[in-house]
């Protein structure tokens, strides 16, 4: 009888949604989601302090979310001495002195630089490049428009044989980039550097070319590290752009050795040498001291049962930009430049049906970064790889989405690979971001479709910005957090100020309360819950009464 005045109940409120019942004498029904959250699917702010004032669990909450945030260690956990030594290891002169003969990086990241961008592209045979030159292009513009004070002053894109080769460029072709580069700079251009857009240069081919523009010249890992050197915040980035430009070095050294008319401009002395291992050495313990860091905070975060929603996709395609929409964050800050994003932080967002979830932001991906470069950011995104469900972001504007796409897809499946969960279809929603900038974004739908991809394949379009379908997204958010993390909606008949309801509210997430149209003395409370504690409310509650 109980059971049925419940389901009359759920019936009512939940008029035409298909309800999963299951009588548990005591216990009512279950509605697994989409089912009253509809009654309250207003989108909260979850990080104004203002509204957790006398709410102790709320409270809780925040700090676990800022301890989630705080540069690594925290503030009171970090001794002097350990603050100074890191400080020392990032602010160290002898280091500046060989990282700027190699890379041309300097701690002056803020100076005027007039720049000529020149992108090299395989135009024949087996190792043509998959994207369009003009793309290529665009993406070495958008590194450099990443500095703020840098100007691109002449950007060309040249097709070469290979990119192998000890001189990049055929010596005709050399003569002509030489020639439009003096014409520049006679016509009044003052141009202070060269940015080849590939990976790594070899150090012969940067010094032929060095030696033929007379400027200094500078590749893709050199321009990319002086934009994480800019974006890194958090001790923890600072420390990570630290260590990954040592291969660099190491390479430029390396490839100077081999080639027979070095010149000894980055020649190092064997106490250079010495000082690079013993920076490497200390970056790497301070890193693996960060990391157990994190496992720390990743424990104490499943402890509270938080589920994890990871936000991951190429660089500047709107990562941060969609979780402000989805938590409406205000200090969140969406930047119109590659890698703004370098520390993975938490963010807490309340879904349609009142469960808190933390979304985490990360660094974006991008193609032709060599690993070593991204190797050290990898600890980063291990919290995110262990997430209950990824939500891959997609710049449906960008004109190389196709292959930004792929490019993520398959650096996930490889950091999933040495990873501990893998790469289930229903942990992915697909997001296609910025459709307020594609003219028609229903050709996108088709085009999907086409694919015959499953159901999880769904890509969802939205716009961060004007927020259309970040409602729709937010509910499918919730429809694969509860089904991953196996919670369920239920509602649970209990005692009016008994002590079930308090249990409910610390262990679950109470989206709703009503009086029993019943029994005056008792609450119908509709819950969301797992398995797990579904099973020790039973143990607690009803076997006692039975
Ligand atoms: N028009 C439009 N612009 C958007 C949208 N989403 C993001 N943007 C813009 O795209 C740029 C990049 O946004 P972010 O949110 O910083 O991108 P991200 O993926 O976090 O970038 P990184 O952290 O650098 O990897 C910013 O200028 C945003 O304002 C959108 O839906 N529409
Ligand atoms: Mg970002």
């Amino acid at each position: 009888m109980l059971g049925l005045s419940v389901r009359s109940f759920v019936r009512k409120v939940c008029a035409n949604n298909a309800v999963q019942c299951y009588q548990l004498k005591y216990l009512a029904v279950s509605t697994r989601c989409n089912t009253l959250s509809r009654l309250n699917v207003r989108r909260e702010k979850y990080t104004d302090a203002s509204k957790y004032k006398g709410g102790k669990l709320a409270g809780q909450r925040q700090k676990a979310i800022a301890s989630d945030n705080d540069q690594f260690p925290a503030e009171d956990d970090e001794t002097l001495e350990e603050r100074n030594n890191r400080a020392e290891l990032i602010d160290d002169r002898e280091y500046d002195t060989v990282a700027s003969s190699a890379m041309h990086v300097t701690k002056q990241i803020l100076n005027v630089q007039h720049v000529v961008i020149i992108q090299p592209y395989i135009k024949w045979g087996p190792r043509k490049n998959p994207t369009k030159p003009e793309l290529l292009l665009q993406e070495a513009e958008a590194l450099v428009r990443s500095l703020p004070r840098w100007n691109i002053e002449l950007s060309m894109k040249i097709p070469v044989e290979t990119l192998d080769k000890r001189q990049l460029f055929g010596s005709g072709k050399l003569d002509e980039l030489k020639n439009i580069i003096q014409t520049r700079q006679e016509s009044g251009t003052p141009l202070t550097c060269v940015f080849i857009s590939k990976g790594t240069l070899t150090y012969s081919q940067k010094q032929t070319l060095e030696q033929a523009f007379r400027l200094p010249v500078m590749d893709r890992y050199s321009v990319v590290v002086q934009i994480l050197r800019l974006h890194a915040v958090s001790m923890e980035a600072k420390l990570q752009v630290a260590l990954a430009e040592l291969p660099y070095i190491w390479s430029q050294v390396k490839d100077q050795e081999g080639s027979s008319k070095g010149s000894g401009r980055i020649f190092l002395s064997d106490s250079q040498r010495q000082m690079l291992q013993l920076r490497e050495r200390k970056l790497r313990n301070e890193l693996t001291a960060i990391r157990s860091h994190r496992e720390l905070l990743r424990n104490r975060r499943r402890q509270k049962n938080f589920p994890v929603v990871a936000v991951v996709g190429y660089t500047n395609a709107g990562k941060t930009s969609l979780i402000k929409a989805l938590t409406e964050e205000q200090s969140l800050q969406p930047r119109d430049q590659l890698f703004a994003t370098l520390d993975v932080t938490a963010h807490a967002g309340l879904l349609p049906c009142k469960l808190e979830v933390l979304y985490m932001d990360t660094v974006g991906f991008m193609a032709d970064i060599p690993t070593g470069l991204i190797e050290c950011f990898v600890a980063t995104l291990e919290d995110a790889m262990l997430a209950d469900v990824i939500v891959h972001v997609q710049d449906m504007a960008h004109d190389n989405c196709t292959e930004q796409r792929a490019h993520v897809e398959r650096t996930l499946g490889k950091l999933m690979h040495n990873g501990e969960r893998s790469l289930s279809p229903e942990r992915i929603i697909n997001v296609g971001n910025k459709i307020d900038l594609v003219p028609d974004p229903t050709c996108l739908v088709i085009e999907r479709e086409g694919d015959k991809q499953p159901d999880y394949g769904r890509l969802h379009l939205i716009s961060s910005q004007t927020l259309v379908g970040v409602h729709e997204l937010l509910l499918e958010v919730e429809r694969r957090v509860l089904m991953v993390t196996g919670r369920q909606r239920i509602v649970i008949r209990v005692p009016m100020g008994g002590a079930e309801m308090a249990w409910l509210y610390k262990n679950g997430a109470v989206t709703e309360t009503a009086a029993d149209p019943d029994n005056a003395e008792r609450l119908l409370v509709n819950v969301v819950i797992t398995e797990a504690k579904l099973q020790q409310f039973r143990h607690l509650f009803i076997r006692k009464r039975n």
